[in-house]
């Protein structure tokens, strides 16, 4: 597809220096530069419904301040996710820390007026909570949607102390909903200690299926990706990433850390292995930079947040990696 040279994409780092600014994702235009975009960035600064470690109501920022060194050209998918598409940082949704509910309403409304714009969004958490007016907004849109949930926990529990909406919770939610479409759901990562036999009895009966950090051992990226495309098949996919998924070596930044986690390199793998799908939107959670070194995490979620760019103009541009059977090669 030919270049479109009315689109505004990052500050040249040739000549502006990247310590210098602008603090948007990507140094990219904000949304109210340039009017309109195809794919907005929004950042949501909430994290009133973590279990353990607070602090990921400061992951936007982090996710932004880390994202200073990313550069046009995507050779993995041979795309240029700011040049394909008109890409721009929309700034935060400010929501109230201290009502879980009013923050949620608060979270869907204003995803609700980026979308009825005609924007895809990539939303920059906060935790895991705010996938649910999210998926409230993508399923009012396009009917029950797949959920391809990176993480290591389930997140389908029912409730923390009695609270229904929570980082922990935000699956089992949107499933009673009726907002996922409960043959094409699916985690990957999963692992670590479980409450109990019935969280996979549970979450197996609300229509997910595990893909478990273990088995990418047994299978490879390779197996990873020919499931995951087999799993989510050709209807709406919503992408959520816990960046958790990571071993903590890979992002010790976030508030529920479990050991035996993925590589950085084999998510962004699997990631671009999504590559022709019908991606309507995505988000990137639980980053807490209290707990981040020398922007370990921060550099790993900028880099989830550059592929899920680059699987979104890959679609536009129809550049995705195939063998000769028309299949994706990751
Ligand atoms: N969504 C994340 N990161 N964690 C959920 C863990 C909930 C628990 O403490 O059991
Ligand atoms: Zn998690
Ligand atoms: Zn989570």
């Amino acid at each position: 597809m030919p270049k479109d040279l009315t689109r505004r994409g990052p500050v040249d780092a040739t000549e502006v220096p990247r310590f210098a600014g602008p603090d948007t994702f990507a140094r990219l235009p904000r949304l109210d530069e340039v009017g309109h975009a195809d794919v907005a960035v929004v950042g949501v600064p909430f994290d009133s419904g973590v279990s353990y470690r607070p602090g990921a109501r400061f992951g936007p920022a982090h996710i932004r301040q880390s994202s200073k060194l990313l550069r046009p050209y995507n050779p993995a998918l041979d795309t240029e996710p700011f040049g394909a598409q008109q890409v721009a940082d929309a700034g935060d949704i400010a929501c109230n820390p201290f009502s879980i509910r009013e923050a949620v309403r608060t979270i869907e409304e204003r995803a609700r007026a980026l979308v009825d714009q005609g924007m895809r969004l990539l939303t920059l958490g906060g935790d895991h909570t705010i996938a649910l007016p999210l998926l409230r907004v993508m399923a009012e849109r396009h009917g029950p949607v797949a959920v391809l949930h990176f993480d290591a926990h389930l997140d389908t529990w029912d409730t923390y102390f009695g609270e229904p909406y929570t980082h922990g919770t935000p699956f089992r939610r949107a499933a009673e909903e009726g907002l996922l479409d409960p043959a094409r759901c699916l985690h990957i990562g999963i692992r670590g200690p479980l409450y109990s036999r019935r969280d996979l009895l549970e979450d197996a009966e609300l229509g997910f299926r595990v893909v478990r950090s273990d088995d990418f051992e047994t299978e490879g990226t390779r197996g990873v990706v020919e499931r995951m495309r087999d799993r989510l098949g050709t209807g709406p996919v919503y992408v959520s990433v816990d960046i958790d998924v990571l071993d903590p070596a890979y992002a010790p930044g976030t508030g529920t850390p479990e050991a035996g986690g993925l590589t950085s390199r084999e998510l962004l793998t699997v990631l671009r292995g999504l590559a022709g799908l019908d991606v309507v939107g995505a988000d990137i959670v639980e980053v807490a930079p209290a707990y981040d070194h020398a922007e370990i995490t921060g550099i790993a979620a900028a880099h989830v947040g550059y592929e899920l760019l680059s699987v979104l103009a890959a679609e536009v541009s129809g550049n995705a990696p195939k063998d000769s059977h028309g299949r994706f090669v990751p």
